[in-house]
């Protein structure tokens, strides 16, 4: 496809997605239709899109228009190229920019053009992160590091890079965690390699892992991943040292990867039903990676940072409440109940953090850690709290 096609690609794509189909949805119909476009043209017409979609308020400004064919001229502006030399209709290249077109746009003012958040969500990252917000938000319109967890069960980090360069993949390693790598070629054959088929290293954002790693378990621990989803945090601590591992999710469903996934890495998690959790209970330590915003993920999953509202929001800050006064009745005397987020807003942090401890005196807040979202890794949040012995 040429650079012109692969765009009109991109405004059919996010035309759909304007009008409230999910992104993914929208790019999968596109490349079931679009037999003649190979895995290179797929991934920039990904990328097109998913940049739109970080940069849909500078961009529709930019570009004079909330529409696929405006995002895409505002990204071509943003870029610094002249949308003329793509919109040339030449091929499946889009329609030439009408007289309208080439005088509509400018630069973007407002808080929330300017930063590419919804205005509420301007508020929210401002109370939230003080000085940080502007910072945050900005980080939000790049995209993410693709990073990777070695197991350091079976590899060390040295192995893994060399492992993994034979099969094309250049990875150095990442101060954030002792165990992460960043990617910085071949990230598309990840999949396929051997180090990553064998078990020697999993896809895993640099900051949770570096949650993982402040986490306080005894060796042998009973420990248990109360929402476990396909279980990429119990994996990160069972890599760590010997335990006894559960998983646990209110959707099943979500874990049905997880068995093979533990085998791949050389661990045995068990899953569990949720009375099994409590007739297993009491356990040293239990994770709770409680559903949330994602805004410290958002860079990888744009649309959302668009669809959240606040009353969603209060929705979910009412489950982390729940969830947290459910799992801290898991844990044996003395023991850790792990709260984390990929949020930066307070109200799904520290605030639930303050919410149960108001109701739940006994209990001690060792200590509590924000990651931001950097070039090491997504917006994190960590509290880790100790029941009275
Ligand atoms: C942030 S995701 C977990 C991601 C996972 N820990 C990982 O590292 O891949 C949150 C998970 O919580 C689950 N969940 C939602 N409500 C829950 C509840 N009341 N109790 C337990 N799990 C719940 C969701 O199904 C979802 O899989």
């Amino acid at each position: 496809m040429t650079p012109g096609a692969r765009v009109a690609a991109a405004i059919e794509i996010l035309d759909q997605v304007l009008d409230g189909q999910p992104a993914e949805q929208s790019l999968t119909r596109w490349a079931r239709g679009a037999r003649y476009a190979g895995s290179k043209d797929r991934a920039a017409v990904r990328d097109h899109v998913f940049q739109a979609l970080r940069c849909l308020r500078s961009f529709a400004c930019l570009g004079g228009a909330r529409t696929g064919r405006g995002l895409m001229i505002g990204a071509l502006r943003d870029e610094g190229a002249d949308p003329d030399t793509v919109f040339t209709g030449e091929g499946h290249a889009p329609t030439p920019l009408s007289d309208a077109e080439r005088t509509a746009g400018s630069a973007p003012e407002s808080e929330g053009d300017r930063l590419d958040l919804p205005d509420w969500l301007v508020t929210a990252f401002g109370a939230s992160l003080g000085e940080a917000a502007e910072p945050a938000a900005l980080a939000l319109r790049a995209r993410a590091p693709i990073t990777l967890r070695v197991n350091q069960s079976l590899k060390n980090r040295s192995q893994a890079i060399a492992m993994l360069s034979e099969d094309g993949i250049q990875a150095t390693p990442l101060d954030i965690a002792s165990t992460a790598l960043i990617v910085h070629d071949g990230a598309r054959r990840i999949n396929g390699s051997t180090a990553y088929r064998d078990g020697f290293v999993e896809l895993q954002d640099g900051s949770s892992q570096a949650a993982m790693e402040a986490l306080d378990m005894p060796d042998g621990a009973r420990v248990l991943d109360y929402c476990a989803g396909g279980g990429g945090k119990i994996l990160a601590l069972a890599a760590r040292q010997s335990g006894t591992w559960f998983a646990h999710d209110a959707d099943p469903r979500r874990m049905k990867d997880l068995p093979a996934r533990a085998e791949r890495a050389g661990c045995t998690v068990s899953c569990l039903s949720t009375p099994d959790t409590v007739a297993q209970a009491p356990y040293h330590l239990v994770l709770c990676d409680v559903p949330c915003s994602g805004s410290g993920t958002w860079r990888r999953a744009p649309e959302a940072k668009w669809r959240l509202t606040p009353e969603r929001l209060a929705e979910l800050t009412g489950l982390q409440a729940a969830i947290l006064s459910e799992a801290a009745t898991l844990v044996r005397p003395g023991g850790v109940l792990a709260y984390t987020t990929c949020s930066v807003l307070a109200c799904e942090n520290a605030d639930v953090i303050a919410e149960f401890l108001s109701n739940s005196e006994c209990w001690t807040l060792e200590f509590d850690r924000s990651w931001p979202i950097s070039d090491d890794g997504d917006g994190f949040y960590l509290a880790h709290l100790r029941k009275p012995a």
